[in-house]
């Protein structure tokens, strides 16, 4: 099998991170997005592309190391995020690494994805396996407290060893096109995460319009975002082909104009194998092979991985399996 697309996960790639940049309203002004334009180009991935057999193997190991192992539930327990955990630490079956002639692979998902409530479970549960722990924060999933309580909750997440922050926007200062209110306030997540890495959720499906999905998305950026991400998998309408491919031209425009590669998560609704297969075709005929890296990309997803296990056993097997064959928590 060819496996050139699987890079050994956690290793370190040099990455600069983005500094942040001044708010420049004229670039924001600038941004417009043409939807039937972007709609006809999405639509030709899932109809033009298809990766057959070794090679749609080898991208489905791939697409779990750029998983962010996701639980977040209301009914969340410590006990379901160990389990979480251990799936994490052993993501594919040893029966099936070693059909796939990989078992001597570290095959890891990018990260697990909890609630603050459970980042120090989540945190021990993976000691000693590299995976950062994300923490999603600052009122997921409506962002609606006050500014200090949400530093706070990053402080606190920071505090407990999340290695990766997950903020909500307030998704009225982008209807309300208040840019300087969401500059502001990215900066200061941005300054409370420290070290840690920051995604900002955009809740994509609340702002309207793929042109103000693109000035919000230029606004985290110029305001310090390692990553843009879609949606929070709470909202009625989450990632999809075209709303990405409005965020990835932003991130290819922020790289030529700045130099700074920002990452892409897409999150919410994504299960199937074959969505994720299309989010990685876009992402490399749009920003190349390259940004096909767990420093770059991410999948937000809670039951994608079920999915590429069964498709994966399908391709040793010819057979499906049981959803309770490869189970989650
Ligand atoms: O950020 C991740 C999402 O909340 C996961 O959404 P999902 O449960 O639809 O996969």
């Amino acid at each position: 099998m060819s496996l050139r697309v699987v890079d050994t996960k956690h290793t370190e790639t040099p990455h600069k991170r983005n500094p942040g940049y001044p708010l420049d309203l004229d670039w924001v002004e600038r941004v417009r997005m043409n939807r039937s334009a972007l709609e006809r180009r999405a639509g030709s991935i899932g109809a033009r592309r298809t990766v057959k057999k070794d090679y749609q193997l080898a991208w489905l190991l791939k697409a779990i190391t750029l998983i962010d192992l996701t639980t977040l539930n209301s009914d969340d327990t410590d006990g379901r995020v160990e389990r979480l955990c251990a799936k994490a630490r052993h993501p594919l079956r040893s029966d099936i690494l070693d059909n796939l002639g990989v078992g001597n692979l570290r095959i890891l998902p990018g990260a697990v994805c909890v609630y603050h409530t459970f980042v120090k479970t989540a945190v021990n549960a993976l000691e000693g396996t590299g995976i950062p722990v994300a923490a999603v924060s600052t009122a997921f999933p409506h962002g609606l407290a006050p500014v200090e309580t949400k530093i706070k909750e990053i402080e606190m997440s920071v505090a407990d060893g999340a290695k990766e922050i997950d903020i909500v926007i307030e998704r009225g200062m982008v209807l309300r096109g208040d840019w300087q209110a969401l500059y502001d306030q990215v900066k200061a997540f941005r300054k409370a995460c420290g070290d840690a890495h920051i995604k900002t959720i955009l809740g994509t499906g609340e702002l309207a319009t793929q042109t103000n999905i693109a000035k919000a998305s230029l606004v985290c950026m110029l305001a310090g975002a390692d990553f843009i991400k879609t949606s929070t998998g709470k909202e009625k309408v989450n990632a999809n082909l075209v709303t990405s491919l409005t965020m990835i031209r932003m991130i290819r425009w922020f790289a030529e104009e700045t130099g700074i590669e920002i990452g892409y998560k897409p999150a919410g609704g994504i299960a199937h194998t074959k969505d994720a297969l299309n989010y990685m075709a876009l992402m490399k005929e749009e920003l190349g092979t390259h940004w096909l890296q767990p420093h770059l990309f991410r999948f937000g997803a809670s039951s994608l991985l079920t999915d590429i296990e069964r498709q994966l056993e399908h391709g040793l097997t010819g057979h499906y399996s049981a959803d309770y064959r490869q189970p989650m928590v």
